[in-house]
């Protein structure tokens, strides 16, 4: 029997990163009596000359992991957190210009939000000359998210939020779809819409400090926007109220060029009280947790590439 000898088949690296995931890091910013607090939790993923660590365990171009965590820390003291995204920017920035082995640096940050406890009337408004200011709770809003990607010459700043829920009591229809035989529901004239957004946008900045937005008043605004056309849509479907939610962030945000939503439709279905001799109009609903409908889409500025991952749970 003739043996057949066979090259070795080449075995390649593929795609790699590494860093240090989930650095909690909380800076308090002291102005007098007044404290100010930014609570974020940071994950730093880097990649490049990281070949020999995987073949041959050659050390020689790995920046710890552990360093990458307490340059997060000493960062935060030195320079302070004006904004997730500006925060991440400057770490980006670091791991790639100062580390030649380093040619891209991934940001990660969610972020939380505490709301300042009222001790007094006053402490509601202007901190007095007297007032402790410096009691917080944390709050119910949603969590605030950002990445940074920067490969030491074009910046990707996309930003978003995860958990915001919202409902509409009325307002809301879903009727004319498509029936077959397996189709049940009925036709909805006056229903509950309710989700709970996962939303990205994704910046046009290109890395000039001078026209960086304002990251805090541009996260409030695109908020405001997206609630805003969540309210004010009369809605056919939740696929429209979406379209509406991305389209007016467009339209009002001249530094974001594409949004995607992740929707799920948390379903609220009317109790039949009949057999209790009740009537049900529209009060009474059982909130269904799953299974849900999930919608998901991008909205892009005309003429814009989409960028955003499908999936944001990679994102
Ligand atoms: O807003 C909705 N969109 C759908 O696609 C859908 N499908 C469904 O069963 N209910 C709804 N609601």
């Amino acid at each position: 029997m003739a043996v057949h000898s066979q090259p070795a088949r080449p075995v390649m690296l593929g795609q790699n990163q590494y860093g240090k995931a989930e650095n909690r890091v909380v800076r308090v910013t002291r102005d007098g009596a007044t404290h100010h607090i930014k609570d974020l939790n940071v994950s730093v993923s880097l990649s490049g000359d990281m070949d020999e660590v995987h073949y041959s365990g050659s050390n020689a171009t790995v920046l710890p992991t552990d360093t990458t965590k307490n340059t997060v820390f000493a960062f935060a003291k030195e320079y302070g957190i004006d904004s997730a995204e500006q925060f991440a920017i400057h770490l980006a920035r670091h791991f790639v210009t100062s580390q030649e082995s380093i040619h891209r640096a991934r940001i990660r940050v969610e972020e939380y939000t505490w709301d300042r406890i009222a001790t007094s009337e006053a402490a509601a408004g202007p901190a007095g000359p007297d007032e402790p200011r410096h009691s917080f709770v944390r709050s119910g809003r949603e969590t605030r998210l950002t990445q940074i990607t920067y490969d030491g010459s074009s910046w990707e700043v996309v930003s978003g939020l995860k958990d915001l829920v919202v409902m509409n009591t009325t307002d809301s229809e879903f009727w004319g779809y498509v029936k077959d035989r397996y189709t049940t529901l009925p036709e909805a004239r006056d229903r509950i819409l309710a989700t709970q957004v996962s939303g990205r946008w994704r910046f046009n900045w290109t890395g000039d400090e001078q026209k960086a937005p304002d990251w805090e008043e541009s996260y409030e605004q695109t908020r405001t926007h997206l609630l805003r056309a969540f309210a004010e849509t009369y809605s056919l479907s939740l696929q429209q109220t979406l379209y509406r939610m991305g389209a007016r962030i467009i339209d009002h945000r001249a530094e974001i060029d594409e949004v995607r939503f992740s929707l799920p439709n948390k379903h609220h279905f009317l109790v039949d009280l009949e057999p209790f001799g009740l009537t049900n109009d529209n009060e009474v609903y059982f909130a269904a947790d799953r299974p849900y409908g999930l919608i998901e889409a991008t909205v892009l500025r005309d003429g814009c590439e989409a960028r955003i991952p499908v999936d944001l749970s990679n994102l």
